[in-house]
């Protein structure tokens, strides 16, 4: 018997961020020939952790597809988390730097928290300042974190209703799972949010119409764990021998699943144009 292809259940990350950056490109355009403003992106990043410094180098050249200024701060593992804010106060008052964004984790010696409190709300790239995330709380969506509203993105150019679902989220990171349940739940979802603590995990994914797992798990869901017909985005990333794997057994629950993203090409290239796409807005003062 022939194997089925599930290649139409596959949301795309690679071709809708394709799609954001056309769109934000003709914003720049728009704006550098109206006003004669170029949005400019610095990024920091502190130390040596080769994964950082790859999504970096990837935010710098989705930076260049677009139009946008972009400016590396690589600092020495080694600096005081004095000389870290020092840098983010300069680039704050900087006319030609719109959006300021620190790559994540830092240091065990460094604070972020105090870090991201120290970066301008109007310049937050990454929608992490607890103003920005406070006015997410409150429905105001401006700068959010850019990869739960990557996956909101993606729900709507996939047309998946979210009012009245039950979402439900594995891992209560500040960088996607806070702020993924205030995004669904401002869209009238029912959201349920587990974490490591959680007891009977799959009791929660098996009736879960919209599942969003963020947790660095290696293939932590596996296909008994899920609902038939669920809308499932991957948002772990894992390396083990040179290969790169979700928190999803792709493989298997892609058989179950209506739509699911991949990893990788899925939820990670979304990131980084929902993060082009502020930079812009910031630069425009939306
Ligand atoms: N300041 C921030 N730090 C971190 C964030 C963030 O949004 N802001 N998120 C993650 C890492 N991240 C962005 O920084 C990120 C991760 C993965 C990708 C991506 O496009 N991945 C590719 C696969 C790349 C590979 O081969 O490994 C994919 O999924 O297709 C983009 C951004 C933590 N830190």
């Amino acid at each position: 018997m022939a194997e089925e292809n599930y290649d139409s259940r596959k949301i795309d990350g690679r071709s809708l961020s394709k799609k954001v950056e056309d769109q934000v490109k003709q914003g720049v355009d728009r704006l550098k020939a109206e006003k004669g403003i170029t949005p400019g992106l610095a990024t920091i990043l502190v130390g040596e952790d080769p994964a950082s410094k790859m999504y970096v180098r990837l935010k710098h050249k989705a930076c260049d597809r677009v139009g946008i200024h972009a400016e590396d701060h690589n600092m020495p593992e080694s600096i005081t988390q004095e000389e870290l804010i020092l840098r983010i106060q300069e680039l704050n008052v900087r006319k030609d730097i719109h959006g300021i964004l620190l790559q994540l984790p830092l240091p065990q010696h460094l604070d972020d928290k105090s870090a991201m409190l120290a970066i301008d709300p109007a310049k937050d790239a990454d929608g992490f300042h607890p103003y920005n995330m406070g006015k997410l709380l409150i429905g105001d969506e401006g700068l959010v974190p850019c990869t739960p509203k990557g996956v909101i993105r993606a729900l709507e150019e996939y047309d998946v209703e979210i009012q009245g679902k039950h979402a439900v989220i594995v891992g209560h990171s500040n960088v996607v799972g806070k702020p993924m349940a205030a995004m669904l739940i401002n869209r009238n979802a029912t959201v349920s949010v587990c974490h490591v603590f959680t007891d009977d995990l799959k009791k929660f994914t098996l009736d879960a119409d919209i599942l969003v797992v963020g947790t660095g798990v290696m293939h932590l869901i596996k296909a008994d764990m899920v609902k038939e017909g669920a809308v499932i985005f991957d948002v772990g990333i894992s390396e083990k021998e040179g290969k790169v794997y979700g928190d999803v057994d792709f493989d298997n629950v892609v058989k179950k699943a209506s739509l699911i993203t991949p990893v990788p090409g899925g939820v990670g290239p979304m990131t980084i144009a929902i993060l082009m796409e502020h930079v812009l807005m910031a630069a425009s003062n939306i």
